[in-house]
């Protein structure tokens, strides 16, 4: 397993063409948040906006709409009860995240299935938190897509059906083996496992443990994956700023809120992009 270092930021992060627009960085598509679990799509959409996704659509409980634009005005709405416009946005999007805060009722399973028979092959999709727990316990088809899977342990054992305490790198490589994707394994050693490479993240802190940590990191991914054209170089960097930016917070602060690194973002990207 290969140890991620600091070379991979300014490796992906490009300089902008100054010959660019919006439509450059990618449209970018987050689905989830219920109505109790807004703050988990708020702080994915934010973190993709601030990684410097082109254009943001948060799809999710009318509930959540206010706090969305109050907290970054840069990201359009969608009602996750709206079937037909979710489908036309999905067509439109270069990639899709779902499943922070999406939660697990017969509603949630629906307009995941609806989602995935919407994704076109050319897209890449970040699967996280509910999503997955749904995938894992309700057999649902995945789309023919570059698909991300951001687990954390608990999700990946319903997943992979291979216990927390068992998950090593070469039983989760058999299963990612048979997985059509990349998985970011989460943890206090987070792994990332693509299809020619196994990589381990050196970087983290407990002050990262707090809820919301992996919603914002599943928006970054969307973020990175929907600017840089290689796809696991993106993602790779991706898991390296989120704990690269939480470490340099923890060094003042006994815990770092993820909305903290969220506001960081931008700064570490212009620090480590390509001189
Ligand atoms: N503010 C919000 O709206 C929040 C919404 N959230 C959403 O809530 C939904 C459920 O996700 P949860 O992860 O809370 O619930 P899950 O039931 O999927 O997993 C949480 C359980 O896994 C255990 N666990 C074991 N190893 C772990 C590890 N390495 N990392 C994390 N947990 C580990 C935890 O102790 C906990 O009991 C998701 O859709 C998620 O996006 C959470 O992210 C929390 C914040
Ligand atoms: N002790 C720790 N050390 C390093 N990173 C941690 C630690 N605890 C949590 N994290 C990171 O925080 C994130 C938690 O993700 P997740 O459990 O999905 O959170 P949530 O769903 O609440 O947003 C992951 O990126 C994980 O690597
Ligand atoms: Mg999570």
């Amino acid at each position: 397993m290969e140890t991620l270092t600091a070379a991979i930021l300014p490796q992906t992060i490009r300089k902008r063409p100054a010959n660019s627009h919006k439509g450059t960085y990618g449209r970018v598509v987050l689905i989830g948040g219920n109505d109790n679990f807004g703050g988990a799509i708020i702080m994915a959409s934010a973190a993709a906006i601030y990684s410097g996704a082109g254009l943001v659509t948060t799809v999710t409980a009318q509930s959540n709409q206010t706090s969305l634009h109050d907290r970054v005005p840069e990201a359009m709405f969608a009602d996750i009860t709206d079937t037909n416009l979710m489908a036309s946005l999905i067509t439109a999007a270069d990639t899709v995240v779902i499943g922070p805060g999406l939660g697990t009722t017969d509603h949630s399973r629906t307009v995941l299935i609806t989602a995935f028979k919407n994704i076109c092959p050319d897209q890449r999709v970040v699967i996280d938190g509910s999503a997955i727990t749904l995938i894992a316990t309700d057999q649902v088809t995945l789309p023919k897509a570059h698909l991300i899977f951001t687990p954390h342990q608990m999700e990946w054992q319903r997943l992979s059906g291979i216990a927390i305490a068992d998950q090593t790198p070469d039983r989760n490589r058999q299963i990612v083996d048979r997985l059509p994707g990349i998985v970011v394994l989460k943890s206090h050693h987070t792994e990332i496992y693509t299809a020619t490479g196994s990589y381990r993240n050196p970087l983290g802190t407990p002050a990262q443990a707090t809820g919301g940590m992996g919603d914002t990191l599943a928006g970054m991914v969307g973020g990175f994956v929907a600017q840089f054209a290689d796809e696991s170089q993106a993602v790779l960097a991706a898991v390296y700023t989120h704990s690269a930016i939480a470490e340099e917070l923890a060094t003042t602060q006994y815990v770092v809120l993820p909305h903290q690194i969220i506001t960081e973002i931008p700064r570490f990207m212009k620090t480590h992009s390509e001189k």
